[in-house]
């Protein structure tokens, strides 16, 4: 048993060591190392084209990777592995789907494909809110249903370890709440889940640790918590922008940096307490509101998108 291995004697669900995937020139994935254990959520973040499908697309076993080490459940993915297909769930952001059959009936298929109880169809509708879309042609549904029966594709066979890339991108804010309580219940379960998403406050909510991928490397890999307080001590003071002026507010001590957002100052600083004394006493505390760091300022910071 390695560090790696979970006590139960496990292998991890993903390890991946110094993975390498180009198109071309492009260098897509660039020796990229980690493990996800068991149980674990997650969840790969990045801006577009960072390469983070490719490495999904490199564990669920459809890529084959140019150099390195992938082991999924213990076994390599490609070439493509019958033993470990049914304990993946996979859904894809170009999910393929029978258009013709209604929402069950394709449910029912995938089910009959992985030799997934009958039941399972109609249960995992149900999880992900189309029971009442049951009858409904594929190609009739929106963007969002469609999304819902493709993640519901990823999860009816029952597998172990489940790839989602952005499940989230098309769903009305009812329904992605709702996808992240399907999902939490999954790791409840036991599920491992592996996830890529645009969504930071997601990401923070459900992910127990997060990779950050830019240009095809990971830049930090840590649990949200870590990764907010290795971004500083930073809070932000939001004034009503008719109460302070802006050369008042760049004087204020403590003041690190003054910007404007809508209809309010920002102030910037590393000491709160004797900031919102001089703000109380100038403006006066009606309408401040503070706000600290998020996974979203430590992202673009590591991102270089700020
Ligand atoms: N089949 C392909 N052929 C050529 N280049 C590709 C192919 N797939 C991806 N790429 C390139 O590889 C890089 C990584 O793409 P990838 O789709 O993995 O990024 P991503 O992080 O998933 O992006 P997004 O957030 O936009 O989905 C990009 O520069 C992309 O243009």
């Amino acid at each position: 048993m390695t560090d790696t291995d979970d006590p139960a004697g496990q292998p991890p669900a993903v390890r991946l060591a110094a993975v390498r995937k180009s198109y071309g020139d492009v260098r897509a994935v660039d020796e990229v190392s980690f493990t996800v254990r068991r149980g674990e959520f997650f969840g790969l973040l990045g801006p577009n084209g960072a390469g983070k499908t490719t490495l999904i697309e490199i564990m669920e076993g459809l890529r084959e990777a140019d150099g390195g080490t992938v082991e999924v459940l213990g076994r390599r993915p490609w070439p493509r592995d019958p033993e470990l297909l049914p304990r993946l769930g996979v859904q894809t952001q170009s999910s393929a789907f029978f258009v013709r059959l209604t929402a069950y009936e394709h449910l029912k298929t995938m089910a009959a494909l992985y030799r997934a109880e009958r039941a399972a169809a109609d249960r995992t509708l149900a999880l992900v809110g189309l029971t009442e879309q049951a009858g409904v042609r594929v190609e009739n549904l929106s963007g969002g249903q469609r999304q819902r029966l493709a993640i519901a594709s990823a999860l009816v066979h029952g597998p172990e370890l489940i790839f989602l890339d952005e499940p989230t991108a098309a769903l009305d804010p009812q329904a992605r709440r709702a996808l992240w309580e399907v999902l939490r219940d999954l790791k409840r379960a036991g599920r491992t889940i592996v996830y890529t998403t645009h969504h930071l406050d997601e990401a923070e909510a459900l992910c127990d640790r997060v990779a950050i991928v830019n240009h095809g490397r990971v830049t930090a890999l840590d649990t949200p918590g870590r990764l907010v307080a290795r971004g500083g001590s930073a809070v932000w003071l939001l004034v009503p922008a008719e109460r302070l002026s802006e050369e008042d507010a760049r004087v204020l001590p403590g003041v690190t940096e003054v910007t404007r957002e809508s209809d309010a100052l920002v102030l910037r600083t590393e000491d709160a307490g004797p900031v919102l004394a001089a703000v109380e006493k100038a403006a006066g505390l009606h309408g401040v509101r503070t706000r600290t760091a998020s996974l979203e300022d430590v992202y673009l910071q590591l991102t270089g998108q700020d």
